[in-house]
């Protein structure tokens, strides 16, 4: 298809007198893979419901594979994988036959026992969905979501619960199913490292609107918050944050007539900026945009 997979233009939510999502505007062209992050409450979720189809927007322009997802019918519905947070159904099915069962409502679906295989269930196959643990059920909801081969996936929180080699996996499979297959992956997270690692951009929704969205690395240079540069005065430590710690370093250099004594400059982590941006951000922040 030509045009974006997805695209937003000032969506609007509101839940009674409480307006989440204040214009967000959003575009996600064909294979790409991009993280929506932000803080809990920020809409996410929402947003995530509002391009599924879930839920109907309170106001503004959305289609996802073309189509207005609160128009969409079974054909739509069936090019979209989708992994929602606590799917909790099906208890009593047994991990092979619920596979099975949901492959049975596409056209091209994958083969149950090599998804369960690539997600590494081959061995609770025939245990019954109830009793998988956490991170089991987590990576069966995964398979649930890819078994109709979907041109389109969303993620919500998917690797919540899945231990360190489970999440590793599951990033080969998203990368495999992205660069291999060109699926376009939309996918919320926490996790700034994953976002980092699996998206081609990344999207933070604070204040109701998309803040900052850029590819990792632009993202970084936009966001990074102040550098702290320390060194020893007289004795004594003394500590100034700055955007330009080289110019303060070599002020103090000048200032010192050589070497500053105990100069240390500490940039902040990626994560560590964007806690400085969402801390305690309810208000949109218009015009940032990272490469
Ligand atoms: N059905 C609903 N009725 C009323 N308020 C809702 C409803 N669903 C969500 N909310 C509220 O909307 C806001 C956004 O919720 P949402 O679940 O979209 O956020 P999120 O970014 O996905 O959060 P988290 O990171 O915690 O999963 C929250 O304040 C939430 O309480």
């Amino acid at each position: 298809m030509s045009g974006p997979v997805i695209r937003a233009r000032d969506l609007r939510m509101r839940y009674g007198r409480a307006e989440v999502l204040r214009g967000v505007d959003l575009e996600v062209g064909a294979g790409e893979v991009v993280a929506l992050l932000g803080p809990n409450g920020a809409g996410k979720t929402t947003t995530i419901e509002i391009l599924e189809g879930f839920r109907r927007r309170s106001s503004g322009e959305v289609t996802v594979l073309g189509t207005d997802p609160g128009r969409g019918g079974d054909a739509w519905r069936a090019r979209l994988g989708i992994v929602l947070q606590n799917w909790q159904d099906h208890p009593r099915w047994g991990v092979r036959q619920l596979l099975t069962h949901i492959a049975g409502f596409y056209d091209r679906p994958r083969d149950a026992d090599e998804l369960l295989e690539v997600m590494g269930l081959t061995a609770q196959a025939g245990q019954a969905v109830g009793r998988l643990s956490g991170g089991q059920r987590r990576r069966l909801d995964v398979a649930l979501g890819i078994v109709g081969h979907p041109e389109l996936l969303f993620l919500d929180e998917p690797t919540s619960g899945f231990d360190p080699e489970a999440r590793r996996e599951f990033h080969a499979l998203v990368e495999r199913l992205a660069r291999d297959e060109g699926m376009t992956v939309l996918l919320t997270t926490h996790d700034l490292a994953e976002a980092e690692r699996l998206a081609d951009r990344i999207a933070i929704l604070v204040g109701g609107t998309v803040t900052v969205c850029g590819t990792p690395s632009g993202l970084a240079s936009v966001v990074r918050a102040a550098s702290e540069v320390c060194w020893l005065e007289d004795g004594v430590p003394r500590t100034e944050r700055t955007s330009d710690p080289s110019r303060l370093a070599f002020e103090l250099h000048r200032r010192f007539g050589g070497p500053v004594p105990g100069l240390e400059v500490r940039r902040p982590s990626l994560e560590q900026s964007y806690l400085d941006l969402v801390a305690g951000k309810d208000e949109p922040i218009t015009g940032r945009r990272a490469a």
